[in-house]
């Protein structure tokens, strides 16, 4: 087990250049497997889980190539579906979430395909029913083994039709847009997910052939194409990414630059961090966020304590509730928390309590956050990151932390975060591996 010794109190400056998006970089990996042309990704992150979905391609019969340290050709023209009965692919399989993503383009390309129970982060229930919900009635038939967790799912053709999800489920409209490019006939998918990450995949595949309009919205229609061709893709930068650095900026009093943003996709989360009172000025597509001593959460118009809670897309994301938590420790005011969507995010926080916050955890979906205004800063602890994104908001409060604090089972920040302590300590923090 990895794990970070962070020296707190330091506040950092200069440049910082976000990382491609990791939740993309995972929809538009399995993408290459809806055709047999060649397929090429830029931006791609260096990264735990976008490795593995690499790997689980490779050993797949994609052929993989690597031109440049972000960039990757895939030609899927030669796939062993052998590979599906091995362990490693059950090893691979289960321990990331994006593998259920192989899914749609297998069912649509060779008519079958059989994933064990997906991995990714332990946040609560992970329900994919919206998946085989939407497989199901585009004509694929399924089946659960309790005794082995695995799922096996097959077709002799897929037709398209009209589906209403049963919630806007982010990779499972990914799965089922796949299936449906190259399904016979119309499927509109109504209450569908439409994150940027789904936009970008919308996008990519209709520059490979499919026929999808209605993208950014949650009304999506997908006329069935027979084949898909190759293409060129660059993934956005990584909004959680950004999010985690303006939070870390506000946080630990720095004054830093987030280079190339792609700002108007950021949706609300800079309006969040702002309503938590952080400064930031847009620079052209940099956002320069000044070194402020004290920042101070906003009230709504009525006076009534402020609620960041998460919603689908263009609500805001779940991803970065930790971060905003974290950062309404050290504001001036209070701020609910709420955690709407996943049951078991917030049980970190015992670990910034145990820091010196001051926290009520309400329930396992609500915290209230009685700012400390920087007044009483947190101190320096010895903890375990439970998951990627309360992993990265402990890294925050430590580097805001007065002394010495190690976090334990960094591999679930390396899940996501490229090289972070690298590139924070060029900020001038002061992170090491241990
Ligand atoms: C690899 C990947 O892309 N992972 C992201 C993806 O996971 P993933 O696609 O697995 O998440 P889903 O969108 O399926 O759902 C997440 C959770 O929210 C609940 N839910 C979902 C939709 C809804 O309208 N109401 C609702 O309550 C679901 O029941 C589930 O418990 O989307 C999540 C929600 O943005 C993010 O946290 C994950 O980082
Ligand atoms: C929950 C996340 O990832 P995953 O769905 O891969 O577990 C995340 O990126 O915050």
């Amino acid at each position: 087990m990895a794990s970070f010794e962070v020296i707190g109190g330091k506040r950092l400056k200069g440049d910082i250049f976000p990382q491609g998006a990791k939740n993309e970089a995972l929809q538009i990996l399995c993408a290459v497997l809806l055709t047999p042309e060649p397929v090429t990704i830029s931006n791609l992150p260096d990264i735990v889980d976008v490795n593995k979905l690499i790997e689980l391609l490779d050993n797949l019969g994609v052929k993989v190539n690597r031109t440049a340290p972000d960039t990757y050709t895939f030609q899927a023209d030669d796939i062993n579906l052998d590979y599906l009965q091995t362990d490693s692919f059950v090893k691979l399989g289960r321990s990331i979430r994006g593998s259920v993503m192989i899914l749609g383009p297998m069912l649509a390309r060779f008519g079958q395909c059989k994933l064990p129970k997906p991995g990714g982060d332990k946040i609560g229930r992970r329900r994919m029913d919206t998946h085989f919900i939407g497989l199901e009635k585009l004509g694929a038939t399924f089946s659960y083994d309790t005794h082995d967790s695995f799922f096996h799912i097959e077709t002799k053709g897929l037709k398209g039709v009209y589906l209403l999800l049963d919630e806007a489920s982010v990779t499972g409209t990914a799965n089922i847009v796949m299936a449906a490019a190259l399904a016979e006939g119309t499927t509109t998918i109504y209450n569908a997910a439409c994150e940027p990450y789904l936009q970008q995949l919308c996008r990519m595949l209709n520059r490979m052939g499919a026929k999808i309009s209605g993208v950014g919205s949650n009304l999506l229609t997908i006329e069935g194409v027979e084949k898909l061709g190759g293409t060129e893709h660059r993934l956005l930068p990584d909004m959680i990414e950004i999010g985690s650095f303006i939070g870390m900026a506000g946080m630990t009093g720095s004054e830093i630059t987030i280079k190339d943003c792609q700002i108007p996709e950021l949706g609300l989360i800079p309006d969040t961090f702002r309503r938590l009172g952080i400064n930031m000025e847009y620079r052209g597509d940099d956002i320069y966020i000044p070194a402020q001593d004290h920042y101070e959460i906003d009230t709504y118009i009525d006076g009534s304590i402020l609620n960041v809670s998460d919603h689908t897309w263009p609500g805001f994301t779940p991803d970065l509730l930790s971060i905003a938590l974290v950062v309404a420790t050290q504001a001036k005011g209070t701020a609910l928390i709420h955690q709407k969507m996943f049951e078991s995010r917030l049980f970190f926080v015992d670990k910034l309590i145990e820091m010196g916050a001051q926290i009520i955890l309400c329930d396992p979906h609500r915290a209230t956050i009685i700012g400390q205004n920087k007044q009483v800063p947190l101190k320096g602890i010895t903890m375990t990151s439970p998951d990627i994104r309360a992993g990265v908001a402990l890294l925050i409060a430590a580097l805001s932390a007065e002394g010495r604090s190690v976090i334990n089972n960094v591999e679930q920040i390396d899940r996501g975060y490229q090289n972070i302590d690298g590139r924070l300590n060029a900020l001038g923090a002061e992170i090491r591996r241990l």
